[in-house]
């Protein structure tokens, strides 16, 4: 990404190489009206990169694209990488962060792995 800004390799690892790196678990226990809750309201991540391995395939996490909510059909063995804020204002907006959230379902649970 860096090199696609113009920049120098140093100067993107020198930005990040004091940042720290989190890792969280988002459990979604099954909910009887989905209609009525969100598993993770909307927001962007305050970060670079946020990389998200959603774990046991169940559709859950939409982006907003062009003002729609589009859901992020889970691919076994894939993440799924967002650019967060930091990464926004780093490349001036050229890479803007992704508004996402995450919905329930009745039918079963939902889990996902997010390192950020
Ligand atoms: O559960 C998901 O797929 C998304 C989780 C998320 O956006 C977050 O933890 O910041
Ligand atoms: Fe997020």
């Amino acid at each position: 990404m860096g090199k696609s800004l113009g920049m120098d390799p140093k100067d993107m690892r020198v930005l990040f190489e004091e940042g720290h790196q989190a890792m969280r678990m988002n459990y979604y226990p099954p909910c009887p009206q989905p209609e009525l809750a969100i598993g993770l309201s909307a927001h962007s991540d305050p970060v670079g990169l946020a990389i998200v391995l959603q774990i046991n395939e169940m559709e859950g996490l939409q982006v907003k694209k062009s003002g729609v909510w589009v859901p992020i059909i889970p691919l076994v063995n894939a993440f799924v990488v967002h650019v967060g804020n930091i990464m926004e204002i780093v490349s001036n907006g050229v890479y803007p962060s992704v508004e996402h959230r995450a919905a329930v379902n009745s039918v079963k649970e939902r889990l996902s792995i997010v390192t950020l």
